[in-house]
């Protein structure tokens, strides 16, 4: 809250909640008829992930999610924005139903609308079913109709109580950090397939939204995407040209065909002999089956020069010595998210947006000592990336909510527990919930409407 000033309020209705994902926090990843996805192969795969970490316990949240929503409740919090675990209610990924994974859901769903927290819910948060990547995962063009399949039985079995739902989360990581440089799952190294799997998630977004809509849930449908502003190092042609591969390759790949029906033109030179033939007329409108909202996912913004040995994009991204930047080395940039804001509203119209994730790692002991436990730093950056959006809609940009990343300290990937972005610390020695200030500072803003 700024004592000093007129308070920053936001519009009336403005919905502010805090998201995990299941492989992530969830933990039990083999529980009660489940299948292994390829996150648990991955992380149980020696140097994959940092000091060997895996999902199989995590925050226990599998177990533990009614004391976690009690504590969203104590917070305030008006909704939470989670994943389903696709190999819990599809072991194979396609074929037999799973129904004690189904059951878990709706259990999780009910506890949420009980406590007056309404749900978000993303289908596919990376976790792919093992089953289906001994298929091809994202290289099989068969993926699009096992989506629309699991899509369609999560639509049958909470479609009528969950009022927002996403197709996925993130494609430019899906394929870039899957099937490009191969630091995610399922660690694969080849612009040729990062190509090929960019173009089935596309068309499995499409599918999903065209289930949904045969499906009668009610609610409203959305695709969630990371987004990180470009600017150019200096004004010369080299680093502008860079600048816009940059551009093209992270915030305009998926963008464009879902909002636009058009690729990036950009992107023939970024993947260069990889890119494919241009795709079939029919197959492009099915990806640009209109959706009713835009997630975005910000954390940083990256200043770019040409940088011939970067591959794919030749392009790198300039250090910005002196700024403050965060545990994952992410430069604290809130300006970014205001005109990242603005230039989706600019470039493809003012369709609603939520922003489904925004935080930061920082420093944080193991164990929690004190409670509220102080992380200055993380409060401090809430509260800019929060004036940040104030800015946004101040601009006209349809900013419908805001989701913290993250509810919990939890999994970060290949980073394994070294990297905490909770507002709630989990001391994974004891699993014990303790709120960090920022937790307590945001429950304020929740409160007022208002920073
Ligand atoms: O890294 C923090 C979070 C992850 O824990 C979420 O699962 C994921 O949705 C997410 N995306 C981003 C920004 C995109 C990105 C992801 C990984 C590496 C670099 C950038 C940051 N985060």
């Amino acid at each position: 809250m700024n004592a000093h000033a007129d308070p920053l309020r936001f519009p009336p209705g403005f919905v502010w909640g805090a998201a995990t994902a299941a492989y992530q926090v969830e933990g039990s990843p083999l529980a009660d008829g489940a299948g292994p996805s390829i996150w648990h192969r991955f992380s149980h795969t020696p140097g994959r992930v940092r000091d060997g970490d895996t999902g199989d316990v995590a925050c226990d949240h599998y177990r533990r999610y009614p004391e976690d929503i009690a504590l969203m409740r104590s917070l305030g919090l008006q909704s939470y924005r989670f994943s389903i675990a696709w190999s819990r209610v599809l072991p194979e990924g396609r074929g037999r139903i799973n129904q004690a994974g189904l059951d878990h859901y709706a259990r999780v769903v009910d506890a949420l609308l009980e406590a007056g927290i309404a749900p978000n819910i993303t289908l596919y948060h990376w976790d792919l079913p093992a089953a289906l990547d001994d298929r091809g995962g994202w290289l099989n063009p068969d993926i699009a109709d096992w989506f629309a399949d699991y899509a369609t039985l999560m639509f049958r079995t909470l479609g009528d109580r969950v009022p927002l739902w996403s197709t996925l989360n993130e494609p430019w990581v899906v394929a870039d950090g899957g099937y490009m440089h191969g630091v995610l799952a399922p660690g694969h190294r080849s612009a040729f397939e990062a190509a090929i799997a960019a173009h089935h998630l596309l068309l499995a977004h499409g599918r999903g939204v065209q289930a949904f809509r045969a499906s009668g849930a009610r609610g409203q449908i959305g695709l969630v995407v990371n987004l990180e502003p470009k600017y150019p190092a200096s004004h010369s042609p080299a680093d502008l040209a860079a600048t816009l591969r940059a551009e093209a390759y992270m915030n305009r790949q998926y963008l464009d065909p879902v909002l636009r029906g058009t690729h990036a033109e950009e992107l023939a030179e970024v993947f260069g002999e990889a890119w494919p033939a241009p795709r079939p007329a029919e197959q492009m409108a099915v990806i640009r089956e209109p959706i009713d909202w835009l997630g975005v996912n910000y954390y940083t913004r990256s200043v770019v020069r040409a940088d011939e040995s970067a591959w794919p994009q030749r392009a790198s991204a300039v250090p910005q010595r002196g700024a403050l930047h965060t545990e994952t080395a992410w430069e604290v940039y809130p300006r970014g998210l205001t005109d990242t804001l603005t230039w989706v509203k600019n470039r493809y119209g003012n369709l609603p947006i939520y922003i489904t994730e925004n935080g930061s790692a920082f420093f944080d002991p193991p164990s929690a000592e004190v409670d509220p436990l102080p992380d200055p730093l993380r409060t401090q950056t809430l509260h800019k990336h929060l004036a940040a959006v104030h800015a946004a809609i101040g601009a006209g940009v349809d900013v419908r909510g805001y989701y913290a990343w993250s509810l919990l300290d939890n999994l970060e990937w290949a980073h394994g527990y070294s990297k905490r972005f909770g507002l709630l610390h989990v001391d994974y020695a004891t699993q014990r919930r303790t709120r960090k200030a920022s937790a307590l500072a945001y429950a304020a803003v929740i409160a007022a409407n208002a920073l």
